[in-house]
């Protein structure tokens, strides 16, 4: 039986971990461990690894690039890795939140993978939240649209996630806006990825084309499958991904913070930082945090049962990282 692999996909905080976070215990729980996690992150810093500690799946971490783009090699190496010597009956591949998922099922497609996987399908998880200003953004910047667009487009199920934002209103109009990318997919609104953990590995796969090549055999579409499916998508002349325009960079915090300044810094990041995450000790508190910073959000979550290195990950797009940590400087106690 071929090695079933699901891609987790969505925007930068959209709710991937979060939805990991449920799913692998429901995993757990039903059968014996025998899934794989592959984690990308952009920086050389993990801080979703982390969040998964002890649930006693093995995770495979593929830092410091994209695996759509500049590490699609890490991909395929590494599933060729975990192939024989983990024989798992499924993996899931939570990609970074600027993956475009198509560059993703073409890495998959290599021909010595591609006998022995079955994409499942992609899970794409929407921040309803952000949804309507991030294509608005983009379109008018011109970046990440085609990404943006591709995680809503190629999904075989939409989680339209952090619906506890907004109004019944602006849901219907993501709701609307989803639907003329993609009419296909099941859609469901959910609230800290909150969904039926058994209907997620039921999935059918929307991507007519990848069905019907999928049913003919040989080497010749084996290897082509990938680029037939990007060029039958019209993607098939597009350059690399944008993600080459995205940044990202660690900082490693030198002692405790003071809550209300590291609050205020967090809140005042540039709007091209697009996200910022990870731990760091509250002088005033007396503990440890996670933090999570998406555009419209500042999360602090006390830390339970890990220690873990306190350090701060960035990731947008030109932005002045020493003027970041200057700000980030001034809120040490
Ligand atoms: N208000 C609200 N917050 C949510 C919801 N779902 C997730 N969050 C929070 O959003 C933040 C980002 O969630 P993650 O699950 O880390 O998002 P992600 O997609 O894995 O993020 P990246 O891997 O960095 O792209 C966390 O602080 C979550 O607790 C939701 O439905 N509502």
């Amino acid at each position: 039986m071929n090695v079933e692999v699901y891609i987790l996909t969505g925007y930068l905080g959209s709710g991937k971990t979060t939805l990991l976070q449920k799913w692998l215990p429901h995993l757990k729980s039903q059968e014996n461990n025998d899934t794989v996690v592959i984690m990308n992150e952009m920086g050389d810093t993990d801080v979703d690894g982390e969040q998964l500690q002890g649930m006693d799946f093995p995770v495979k971490k593929l830092m410091n690039g994209c695996i759509c783009c500049s590490i699609r090699g890490e991909l395929t190496d590494g599933m060729k890795e975990i192939l024989p010597v983990l024989q798992p009956r499924r993996i899931i591949i939570e990609t970074t939140g600027v993956a475009d998922p198509i560059d993703v099922v073409d890495a998959l497609t290599h021909p010595d993978l591609y006998s022995a996987i079955e994409i499942k399908g992609i899970i794409s998880i929407v921040d309803a939240s952000r949804y309507l200003q991030l294509i608005s953004r983009f379109q008018a910047s011109g970046t990440l649209i085609k990404t943006l667009r591709s995680q809503v487009r190629y999904a075989d199920l939409l989680l339209v996630n952090k619906v506890d934002l907004i109004s019944t209103d602006v849901l219907e109009k993501v709701k609307q806006k989803l639907r003329e990318e993609n009419v296909a997919a099941p859609l469901h609104t959910t609230i800290q990825s909150e969904t039926d953990l058994d209907a997620l590995l039921t999935i059918q796969q929307t991507a007519k084309l990848a069905r019907e090549n999928r049913t003919h055999s040989g080497p010749p579409v084996q290897k082509t499958l990938g680029r037939m499916l990007k060029q039958s998508l019209g993607l098939g002349s597009q350059p690399a991904s944008l993600y080459s325009s995205i940044n990202s960079f660690s900082y490693r915090f030198s002692g405790p913070v003071i809550e209300k300044r590291f609050v205020a810094f967090l809140l005042s990041l540039p709007n091209h930082v697009y996200r910022a995450k990870g731990y760091v000790y509250l002088a005033d508190k007396g503990h440890a945090v996670s933090f999570q910073h998406t555009e419209n959000q500042v999360m602090l979550h006390p830390l339970e049962g890990i220690d873990p290195e306190k350090v701060a990950v960035f990731i947008g797009e030109g932005f002045d990282q020493t003027k970041i940590i200057e700000d980030l400087k001034t809120c040490y106690a």
